[in-house]
């Protein structure tokens, strides 16, 4: 590395901001939005919790709910209106004297309210949904935002399906719903068919034509059907908005919307580039999403940005090197910064030595170069067979070397057993001694572990009476490892073996070749050869 160059640069964005970052406004509406998802109702308390939680977390406006849609979520907003504080509480509204006059019954009790009315602007709505022509849109959106705005000094109006709507339609609306007492101007992306250059334009052309535009906060709110929520948002802001929609987790109508943990995080850890700030407390991030997730019901998936489990999780070799010399080599923020306790160097069949000797060195092992390396064989070989190694596989497998295993003399090459409720067991071993081989097939034995015990024992000569076998469970799941102990009798010595595998019949062969090794070895002394623990 040079002189001049240090480990935290990052690529320089271009132009490099000079002034303070601009405040941009959270404006959650998992409670409405987000329950709009198919089987994400939440109930009285716990929509309270959720609001709490967001409240803690820093969010400016939390929409809690659509007053006029049921009993149960009309008391959700008061109540979460009479409670939580903090946070501007938000009802929304359709264009209309009931919902509007019962959104604010449900808010009237808050410290902060706000009332969000809507009304579809663009032409498919105009003609297929609300039958009414342009001039009826625009007396309507008026009313109705004068209507809330005789309640309360903080109204949002938006011009539902914003996004497809002619632009000078769309400024004549906007103009007249801010002469009529809105505060915030809400664009939404409704049907998630803007792209992010189409967004930034149309919020461009807001800002530069709508006269008075500078008497409201302009806002987006993204849906996520093409995938481009947050890029949207994103663009918004570059356009002008100083408010973002968002639900935690992305969840919303159809696909969703925009992830308010993405846009927190793409925001914070590139400030560099957008210079814009939030008041959002990231280290919440996870546990809300978590209180969400459990709450709706809908998981989040694994390789979710932000607060899925695998969102700082790294399981190849060169990758866990990289992080293991310097993190920034693979992590452009610390999982701390969002809540998650540690990264997560996850063992598989992708990784190499030195996350094995890091993750041995955590549970208590120090392993020399050779031992390392024996270790490391084992590890790919469990590895190619098992989705996830557990700290208890490597523990197994660590024990094992440490015990003397990998010294055998006798390696298992291969073996293959049937077995059945009505039929004697049948057992094919292959054995390696040396550069020689040995196959052995009976048909012998109560059950498979005793065939493989004649088996071995033919293919050795050496006779064993079994003293005690356990089998335990090494580590967690249906593909756990299986530890097998075994003491058996030779010549009227005790010997101990042990082994390990996801197969329970391949952990009593290794251990009875262990066993053997000891034979070979005179280590009669079981008290000798029992495991170290880590
Ligand atoms: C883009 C969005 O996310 S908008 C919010 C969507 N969320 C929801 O709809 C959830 C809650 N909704 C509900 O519980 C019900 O739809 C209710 C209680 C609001 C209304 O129920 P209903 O009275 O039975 O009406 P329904 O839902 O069948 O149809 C909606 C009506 O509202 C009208 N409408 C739709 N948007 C608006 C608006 N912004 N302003 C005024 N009227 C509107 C429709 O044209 C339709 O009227 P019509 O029956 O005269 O044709
Ligand atoms: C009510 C409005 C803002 C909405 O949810 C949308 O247009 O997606
Ligand atoms: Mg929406």
């Amino acid at each position: 590395m040079s002189e001049t160059t240090s480990v935290s640069d990052q690529p320089t964005a271009e132009p490099t901001p000079e002034s303070s970052p601009r405040h941009i406004r959270i404006f959650d509406t998992t409670l409405r939005d987000g329950e709009q998802s198919p089987g994400a109702s939440m109930n009285l308390s716990e929509k309270l919790e959720v609001a709490a939680a967001l409240s803690d977390m820093g969010v400016d406006v939390i929409e809690a709910g659509f007053p006029i849609a049921s009993p149960g979520d009309f008391e959700a907003v008061r109540q979460i209106a009479q409670t939580v504080r903090g946070s501007t509480i938000c009802g929304l509204a359709r264009c209309n004297e009931k919902d509007i006059d019962r959104a604010w019954e449900a808010l009237k009790v808050a410290s902060s309210a706000r009332i969000h009315v809507f009304l579809a602007t663009s032409a498919i709505h105009r003609q297929f949904k609300l039958r009414m022509t342009t001039d009826e849109i625009v007396e309507r959106a008026i009313a109705g935002v004068k209507r809330a705005a005789a309640y309360c000094d903080d109204v949002e109006f938006s011009p539902e399906d914003a996004c497809r709507t002619e632009h000078d339609f769309l400024c004549r609306v906007v103009e007249a719903a801010i002469d009529a007492g809105a505060t915030t101007i809400n664009v939404p992306d409704t049907v998630g068919y803007a792209t992010p250059g189409e967004v930034f334009d149309r919020f461009k052309m807001l800002c530069d034509r709508v006269p008075n535009m500078d008497k409201a906060v302009l806002s987006t709110h993204c849906h996520n059907d093409l995938g481009m929520a947050v890029a949207n948002s994103m663009a918004a802001v570059a356009g002008g908005a100083g408010q973002i929609e968002c639900t935690i987790n992305g969840i919303g109508e159809r696909a969703g919307n925009a992830a308010l943990e993405e846009i927190v995080m793409a925001i914070k850890t590139r400030q560099d580039y957008f210079n814009l700030t939030t008041g959002i407390d990231s280290k919440r991030l996870v546990p809300v999403s978590r209180l969400v997730s459990k709450t709706t019901g809908i998981s989040v998936q694994r390789n979710k940005a932000i607060v899925g489990r695998n969102a700082f999780a790294h399981e190849s070799g060169i990758h866990q090197d990289g992080m293991l010399k310097e993190r920034s080599t693979y992590e452009i923020m610390s999982p701390e910064e969002v809540g998650f306790s540690k990264t997560d160097l996850v063992l598989g069949k992708h990784s190499g030595r030195a996350a094995l000797a890091d993750r041995a060195k955590q549970l208590g092992f120090t392993l020399n170069g050779e031992q390392l390396q024996s270790v490391f064989d084992r590890f790919k070989v469990l590895a190619d067979k098992k989705k996830e190694i557990y700290d208890g596989d490597i523990v197994a497998l660590v024990q094992q070397q440490i015990s003397g295993t990998s010294a055998t003399q006798w390696t298992l090459l291969d073996y293959e057993v049937t077995s059945s409720r009505d039929k004697t067991p049948r057992v094919r071993v292959t054995l390696g001694h040396g550069d020689q081989e040995f196959t052995e097939q009976i048909e012998q034995g109560d059950g498979p572990i005793d065939a493989a015990f004649w088996a071995v024992e033919k293919i050795t000569g050496i006779e064993l009476v079994c003293k005690d076998f356990r089998v335990r469970s090494a580590t967690l799941g249906r593909d756990a490892i299986g530890e097998v102990n075994i003491e058996v009798e030779h010549k009227g010595r005790s010997y101990r073996g042990v082994g390990v595998s996801t197969d329970s019949v391949e952990s009593t062969i290794l251990a009875i070749l262990n066993a053997i090794d000891r034979i070979a070895a005179g280590q009669n002394d079981p008290s000798e050869n029992e495991l170290p623990q880590p």
